[in-house]
């Protein structure tokens, strides 16, 4: 098949094109695929996960467009296997593994496994294309891996680098509409992948080289990480000082060149805990260490503990040190389903290591990090001596305080608002002492010498 064969199997969509993964990249990719007009193969190690998705059961629930995909192509022209033998005499191969960070490292053992299973499945002339994040410069090593298979790329089989910046909650819209850039050494490699995305996309697809692109994706992540650092260093300065980070926000999102993001208990997802680090890391190898992005990162991952501090210090305050905290929401935000790298986690482990005892509720997914689960929020606020709101679920913002505040414990019950989704004036009307993410002004007034807040701040390791 030569570079025109393919084109025209693109374009005819008679080009049989397989994705390895199917999770929350692979499937939705797949499945727009599939709603473009190709027979898809969606291949997964995941055994479990394959039944699933043939009996029409996504785990992407909060995706409704994903599961009204799903149970259109299922079987028509959207085919689910853990067979890796269907790969084969696959015009197009689309790789989204993970490429997660494990140990304080890259971990790209599941990238390389892809990459063979592409490089021995893949048809003579066909289009193999990396959508999995790649830390800088890895491109080419995939590009010497799929030559170690006896294929050369940009003449026997074209390769690209598509890195995918969808937004969890919205994946399908923004796989639609997002800008997409295209990295590849060669312009048939480039063309092809080209006319691939643009059988669904509809934003602007720009090429690029593979460098440039293995760099710009995780410059994104990067940029936003780095930013929300800066808003959570405003938030504990203004907890610092007794005033409110909401109101500071509000004033200087009002000059026309500022726009501070959302200070909060912290960041998580399986994307912004890594793909600074992976430029980061990348470039110290390089000959220059990076000092802002790391600081960020820090910083960033410091917040949970930070808060489980704050709750440590009312509880010897108000307890001598026992009691019942209540954590509402486990994902790493709000109407997802994702636990990857959730605050919530680092808050309920170092609770727990403190002694106390953790009651969980999430609406949306049924983890709790060792701690006991709730189905039911009211179970889990029943006795609490401290409710801490660690994802911003619809839900959460709806709450009935009032009640709430019936069923918590003797008072005072502290109402630790992480996202910043509650009204301070109903939250305190309620009978809550009620704190959030970058005001603590509520505690100072209540407990004056006793609860020293420089303390807290003093512990958290920056
Ligand atoms: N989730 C996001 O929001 C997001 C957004 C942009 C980019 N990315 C990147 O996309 C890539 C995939 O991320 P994800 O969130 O979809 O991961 P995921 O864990 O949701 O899904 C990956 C799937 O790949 C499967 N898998 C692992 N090794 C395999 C192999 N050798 N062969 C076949 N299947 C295999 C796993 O079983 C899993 O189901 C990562 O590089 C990630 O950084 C993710
Ligand atoms: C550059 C960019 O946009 N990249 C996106 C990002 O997706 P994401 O879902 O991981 O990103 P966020 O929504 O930012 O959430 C991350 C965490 O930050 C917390 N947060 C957020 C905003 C804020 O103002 N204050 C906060 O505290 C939030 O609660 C959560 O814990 O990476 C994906 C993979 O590469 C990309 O595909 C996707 O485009």
């Amino acid at each position: 098949m030569n570079p025109h064969e393919l084109r025209n199997k693109i374009v005819n969509r008679s080009a049989r094109i397989s994705v390895i993964g199917q999770g929350y990249i692979g499937l939705p990719l797949s499945l727009l695929l599939a709603d473009s007009g190709f027979n898809v193969i969606g291949y997964d190690v995941d055994s479990k996960l394959i039944e699933e998705l043939s009996n029409g059961i996504t785990r992407l629930g909060s995706e409704k467009k994903v599961r009204d995909l799903l149970l259109k192509h299922l079987g028509s022209r959207y085919f689910p296997s853990n067979d890796w033998r269907r790969l084969k005499g696959s015009d197009v191969i689309i790789i989204a593994v993970p490429t997660p960070r494990v140990n304080g490292t890259m971990e790209l053992g599941m990238l390389m496994e892809a990459i063979g299973l592409a490089s021995s499945a893949i048809n003579r002339g066909g289009l193999i294309v990396v959508e999995s994040t790649l830390p800088p410069k890895t491109f080419d090593t995939l590009l010497i891996e799929i030559g170690k298979a006896g294929l050369r790329p940009g003449e026997d089989v074209f390769v690209s680098y598509c890195p995918e910046r969808a937004m969890p909650g919205k994946l399908i819209d923004e796989l639609i509409f997002n800008y997409r850039v295209i990295g590849a050494k060669d312009p048939a490699s480039a063309e092809l992948s080209k006319i691939l995305y643009g059988c669904f996309v509809k934003g602007e697809i720009e090429i690029t080289d593979p460098l440039t692109a293995e760099i710009a994706k995780l410059v994104e992540n990067a940029y936003r990480d780095v930013n929300i650092a800066f808003a959570n260093e405003v938030a504990r300065i203004c907890e610092a000082l007794g005033s409110d980070v909401r109101k500071v926000r509000e004033l200087v999102n009002r000059h026309p060149r500022v726009n501070m993001l959302l200070p909060g208990i912290g960041v998580g997802g399986s994307c912004l805990t890594k793909d600074p680090l992976f430029l980061s890391w990348v470039s110290s190898e390089n000959g220059y260490s990076p000092e802002l992005i790391n600081i960020a990162r820090e910083l960033n991952e410091s917040m949970p503990i930070h808060y489980a501090n704050l709750v440590d210090d009312f509880l010897r305050w108000k307890n001598s040190g026992s009691g019942i905290v209540c954590v509402l929401g486990v994902t790493y935000k709000g109407d997802v389903e994702d636990t990857r790298e959730s605050p919530a986690k680092y808050l309920i482990d170092e609770l727990m290591r403190r002694g106390y005892r953790v009651k969980v509720h999430d609406p949306i997914v049924k983890e709790s990090f060792g701690a006991r689960f709730y189905d039911k929020l009211e179970e889990a606020v029943e006795d609490a001596d401290a409710i801490v709101i660690a994802s911003d679920h619809s839900g959460f913002k709806e709450m009935d305080l009032k009640r709430m505040r019936e069923l918590a414990g003797r008072d005072p019950v502290l109402l630790l608002d992480g996202r910043l989704i509650i009204d301070k004036e109903k939250a305190e009307a309620s009978g809550f002492v009620y704190v959030s993410v970058g005001n603590l002004s509520s505690l100072r007034r209540i407990k004056d010498e006793a609860f020293t807040l420089s303390e807290t701040i003093s512990k958290v390791p920056l």
